[in-house]
């Protein structure tokens, strides 16, 4: 690692000479896989991003020029070259974030992982930067082929391409793939223009012949390019962007740095908005990922960087339990479809798409389109499963209002990743969606609390035609089964040491419903009487719930949501409008963003133990 070792900013990578990038690129590869091998991380889209990272570096003046990077999944580079090296607590409590974070570096803007939002990001930067007397500043953003399928890149296309003095350059980088390969027209007017990638070597060929010819040279160039650009027209029309406006570089070689460096210093002078085609392989420089034909590496978790083989192998998860059920529903119930947003295999949706092809939609990293397409499709007459990220869902909120609640559409959402997922930092945490969701009207939501609930509210969500379902479970290793002692109404008695009047009614919200049962009887066992329930569908909230806090004295809910909002919110909502007057203590996430860290960690952190609860609660009984 000598030279690597010695980049420690953007100026000592400029001072290197370009005879050593290869080097440094190397160093760059093997260091990435042997420090992600031990942390995991995102090692497949950082591998492709090598020579793009060093040349943007060197053409670009950071951070008095701006770098922006879309979802900011492929910034390990960027941060190498900006002096952080020590990745041994990459995405771990106290080390570097897996994303751009302000907080390490000025070097990093953006620190929203949702994709597809950079090219609004440098619209908005490069004109407060031309308004404020500082057009001289370039900002750069770099969008990934996946991310480039998102609505909101086109709507700032649109915005950018008419503003032709704006320095703003695009830099597409194209490997063909989200997870799996990148779907749609626009993945297929990339790949046309791929095709085209001769011609860039063709036209160097023919700019450094013509350089040596005197007099006509010039002049022969730039016939030769005229000639270049019809024909490229011809075989690879790139009208889209060109006749959107924007300036049209590539197709270049992402590997080859120089050239990319072309490219960039090319679209540094433009003087206008310029959108700038590389050509990238995810996974570049290890064979494993370029091998891995479900999502090249895209997130790993710890491997042996000798075979690529994983470290951990992980227990049955929560997806598994979709997964699986999905399979069995389709075959029942020809009506079902899904949807994915680029994440089939993520999602859980793999099974379902290898037994019904037909009957899975991957929209590409559309959440917004996914949700209002399913409201087609439920008019339709079918029953829609869109499988989304918690998180994700927040992007297509006024879709699940106005298109699918406001027209009663039996769709039904399954948000995996609900609740802290930690490692991946504050946009990542599925903390939101039952605030978000307790106000919609004509929703419905279930929080299954382990595998077997999974399964029966997915069941009972496909009968529902006359609005949206949702079904909500974290990362991870799905819960161990817990048994309820008996049934009331809807809800699901998990312990109980009293008859009907209790001093404490404790209401446990899917995956936290052990942690609420473990808190509920560490308190029984210091004398009160206590019941602990898992309504299972929390909101709206039932009056089975109302009707058990009248034999209360006090109420607690515990749930891996924001308190703002949450289900105990609307507890405490519904008890108020029953005439129900008991306390409500809500226990889950502040409202605040969280830095990265385990899960574990941050619901340690956030009081969210058994322990904890008990030590809160008892003292207020
Ligand atoms: C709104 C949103 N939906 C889904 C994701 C999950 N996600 C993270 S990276 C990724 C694929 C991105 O593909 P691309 O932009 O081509 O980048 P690459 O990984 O190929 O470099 C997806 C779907 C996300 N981050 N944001
Ligand atoms: C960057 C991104 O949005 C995803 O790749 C995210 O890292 C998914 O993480 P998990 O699938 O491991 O939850
Ligand atoms: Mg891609």
């Amino acid at each position: 690692m000598a030279l690597l070792e010695t980049i420690t900013s953007p100026a000592a990578l400029k001072a290197l000479p370009a005879a050593q990038l290869p080097a440094l690129a190397e160093e760059i590869r093997t260091f990435l896989v042997t420090e992600v091998s031990k942390t995991g991380g995102h090692l497949g889209p950082n591998l492709g991003v090598v020579e793009l990272t060093i040349a943007l570096h060197r053409v670009f003046d950071s951070p008095k020029d701006t770098l922006v990077f879309d979802t900011g999944h492929q910034a390990y580079v960027h941060k190498l070259l900006t002096g952080r090296h020590d990745f041994s607590r990459l995405k771990k409590q106290g080390g570097l974030s897996g994303y751009p974070s302000r907080a390490e570096s000025e070097h990093d803007v953006v620190e929203n992982s949702h994709a597809s939002t950079a090219l609004s990001w440098a619209d908005g930067i490069a004109k407060g930067r031309r308004l404020s007397g500082e057009a001289d500043r370039h900002t750069v953003a770099v969008i990934g082929d996946g991310a480039l399928t998102g609505g909101m890149a086109w709507e700032a296309i649109n915005n950018i391409a008419v503003d032709k003095t704006l320095p703003l350059v695009i830099v597409v980088n194209d490997n063909e793939r989200s997870y799996a390969p990148t779907i749609g027209g626009l993945a297929d007017h990339l790949a046309t223009l791929r095709t085209t990638r001769g011609y860039e070597r063709f036209l160097d060929w023919g700019k450094r012949s013509l350089a040596r010819t005197p007099v006509v040279g010039g002049a022969m160039f730039e016939t030769l390019h005229g000639v270049k650009k019809g024909i490229k027209d011809i075989v690879a029309p790139q009208g889209m962007f060109e006749d959107l406006g924007l300036k049209y570089l590539g197709p270049v070689d992402g590997h080859d740095e120089q050239a990319v460096e072309r490219a960039l210093r090319n679209a540094k002078d433009f003087g206008g908005p310029v959108l700038v085609h590389v050509i990238t392989q995810k996974g570049r420089g290890y064979q494993p990922a370029i091998d891995d034909e479900a999502d090249q590496f895209h997130g790993v978790g710890k491997f042996n960087p000798e075979t690529g083989l994983p470290f951990e192998v992980s227990g049955r998860i929560w997806t598994d339990e979709f997964n699986e059920e999905m399979v069995a529903i389709g075959r029942d119930r020809p009506d079902v479809v899904a949807l994915t947003a680029a994440m089939l295999i993520p999602v859980g949706l793999d099974g379902f798409a290898a037994a019904y092809p037909d009957r899975v939609f991957d929209v590409g990293i559309a959440e917004q389109h996914a949700v209002t397409m399913a409201s087609g499709l439920a008019y339709a007459g079918m029953h829609p499963v869109v499988a989304v990220y918690a998180t994700f869902l927040n992007r297509a909120f006024d879709q699940l209002l106005m298109d699918c609640a406001l027209h009663k559409a039996g769709v039904t959402f399954i948000l995996d990743r609900a609740g802290i997922t930690g490692s991946d930092g504050a946009s990542h945490n599925g903390m939101w969606d039952m605030t978000l969701t307790s106000i919609v009207p004509g929703l419905r939501l279930a929080a299954p609390r382990d595998g077997e609930q999974v399964r029966k509210a997915l069941r009972e969500a496909v009968d529902v035609s006359d609005g949206p379902t949702v079904i909500r479970f974290p990362k991870g290793d799905v819960s161990d089964p817990l048994d309820s002692v008996r049934r009331i109404g809807d809800v699901d008695v998990l312990f109980e040491n009293a008859g009907e009047d209790v001093d404490l009614l404790v209401v446990g919200v899917g995956a936290f419903a052990g942690l609420a049962a473990e808190a509920g009887e560490k308190i029984a066992a210091h004398g009160r009487s206590v019941r602990v329930v898992d309504p299972r569908w929390v909101l709206p909230v039932s009056d089975d719930v109302v009707s058990l806090a009248r034999s209360a004295k006090a109420v607690a809910v515990v749930e891996d949501n924001l308190v703002s909002g949450g289900v105990g919110a609307a507890v405490t909502l519904a008890l108020r409008e029953a005439g129900v007057d008991v306390p409500v203590h809500g226990y889950g996430i502040p409202k605040r963003f969280l830095e990265h860290a385990s899960r574990g960690q941050i619901l340690e952190a956030l009081g969210l133990t058994a322990d904890q609860l008990v030590a809160d609660l008892e003292p207020k009984l």
